[in-house]
């Protein structure tokens, strides 16, 4: 479930100043480098410290993608998976060259007649999106009038963001398809009359679709294809489970159910298997989830106040690209974007304490490059798509409440989605998490720790030298959006 309106930050009398003072109880050690790494594990990339110049080497997409070992490889092209000539226009058109690993592995399980269930799971920023959209596009029928107005696809995502996003992306994939109408269905603020949907593929909300369809203005007989993004999340805790098992019930028991999330923690796959039964599956490990591209870093902050200055300091180096700084709480939001804009810095928040048509503005104008910095909460820690963004700031750890231990809990799945906000398809991005005190120490070794990944330290006494880090990656960051859009 979303944490949103988790409360994150011990109490400060336990703050820690130094990482070696936390690491007491926790089975993992500072490394000379100062990463947070687990004793006598194997890692992915043994002692990776600040002066190392990984980064130096502009990495190609055709490289990556001829890499057996890369997530966005491939032996096969769109046209050998056997997708519609007019499909396959709208792929070239958006300078899709290749599948990547899980768009060559799924489409033919999706595709495959009679239909069978799904469940996919691929690393963030590897192209679930265009799996299951070819998958929907290659289903429905536009071969009448008729058809073309009768809900066939149904895709559901947990927030309007991911939705509308979503929606853009079955908008460009089908431009040649004629007939091709599409229906985001989000809540609206003003209560409208609700009209009746005539669009072949709704994108959209549990409640919002599910309330559609028990009012009668969406028809669900013909629906084919049911699509859960995020599934983990949808599945989990209470309310969206509830919803997305209401759509699901309304709908022909013929339906193709396909489930995607970058993570799937156990007990939620065990009920992804009953929401989508005998489905074909394609599963990562736990220690395969964290994308290489990815530079994960942290930064010790005596206090919360010091977190701030970090913040400030951090911003000022930031003169390409963009960011996104995810706080614990709305409150947080508010306060940080406050005290930024009053010193004069454009910043731009978007939490679910804003309505509908200003949240769509936000996300917009961070989009277009117009707004370049922006402060969020989990609401936007899932699925977002910019590929400007080259850095991610954890102002807060990710934590849940734990209802058994009655304890907070580090947000493994969550901290994966945020920092995948960057280093997307290929690209190289930054993601820095702040700890203040012994307690975010801790939750943030053992996210190191579940995940097997690295996560190094920036020298706060050293600004230069982190200045110096973050623009060479941002370069390189660059360079391969660049390489990606020309290739
Ligand atoms: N075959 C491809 N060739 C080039 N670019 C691609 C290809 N497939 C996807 N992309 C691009 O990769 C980016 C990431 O894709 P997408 O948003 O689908 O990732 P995802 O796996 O759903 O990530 P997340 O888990 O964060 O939701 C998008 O900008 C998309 O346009």
């Amino acid at each position: 479930m979303s944490s949103e309106n988790t409360e994150t930050g011990g109490s400060l009398a336990d703050r820690i100043t130094k990482p070696e003072e936390a690491a007491q109880p926790a089975p993992t050690t500072e490394s000379p480098e100062g990463s947070l790494v687990e004793d006598g594990a194997s890692k992915k990339s043994q002692g990776s410290g600040l002066q190392e110049t990984d980064y130096d080497v502009e990495v190609k997409l055709s490289d990556l993608q001829a890499d057996p070992n890369n997530p966005l490889f491939s032996v096969k092209s769109f046209e050998d998976l056997g997708l519609d000539p007019r499909i396959l226009k709208g792929l070239a058109a958006m300078k899709f060259r290749k599948p990547s690993k899980v768009q060559e592995r799924a489409l033919p399980l999706l595709m495959h007649n009679p239909p069978k269930n799904f469940i996919g799971q691929s690393q963030s920023g590897t192209g679930k999106t265009a799996a299951f959209v070819l998958n929907v596009l290659s289903r429905i029928d536009l071969s009448t009038e008729e058809m073309c107005h009768t809900p066939q696809a149904i895709i559901l995502a947990p927030t309007r963001e991911l939705a509308r996003q979503i929606g853009s992306v079955v908008n460009d994939m089908g431009v040649f398809l004629e007939g091709l109408e599409l229906q985001i269905s989000v809540p609206v603020e003003i209560a409208q009359r609700p009209k009746r949907v005539t669009a072949a593929v709704v994108v959209g909300t549990p409640g919002t679709v599910g309330e559609q369809i028990k009012r009668r203005v969406l028809n669900p007989t013909a629906v084919r294809v049911l699509v859960l993004d995020e599934a983990d999340n949808m599945l989990e805790g209470q309310g969206l489970p509830d919803q997305c098992l209401r759509v699901k019930n309304m709908l022909p028991k013929t339906v193709q159910v396909v489930l995607f999330s970058a993570t799937f923690p156990t007990e939620v796959r065990l009920y992804a298997e009953k929401f989508a039964l005998n489905a074909n599956q394609i599963s990562l490990r736990q220690e395969e989830l964290t994308v290489e591209g990815i530079k994960q870093l942290f930064m010790d902050c005596n206090s919360e106040e010091e977190k701030y200055n970090n913040l400030v300091q951090l911003y000022g180096l930031l003169t390409v690209g963009s960011s996104i700084i995810f706080v614990g709480t709305r409150a947080a939001a508010a306060e940080i974007e406050k005290r930024m804009t009053a010193e004069g810095h454009t910043v731009a928040s978007l939490t679910g304490a804003i309505e509908g048509a200003q949240r769509d503005a936000v996300i917009d104008a961070f989009r277009s490059g117009q707004a370049k910095v922006l402060i969020t909460t989990n609401v936007l820690a899932r699925g977002i798509d910019v590929s400007t963004v080259s850095l991610v700031v954890n102002y807060d750890v990710p934590v849940v409440f734990d209802p058994r231990s009655r304890h907070r809990e580090p947000d493994y799945q969550t901290y994966l989605h945020r920092i995948g906000r960057t280093g997307r398809f290929g690209r190289i991005g930054v993601a820095i998490t702040f700890v203040a005190n012994r307690e975010e120490w801790g939750w943030l070794n053992d996210i190191s720790n579940h995940f097997a990944c690295h996560i190094d330290r920036l020298d706060t006494s050293d600004w230069d030298e982190v200045e110096r880090m973050i623009k060479k990656t941002i370069k390189n960051t660059r360079a391969q959006a660049r390489f990606a859009v020309e290739q």
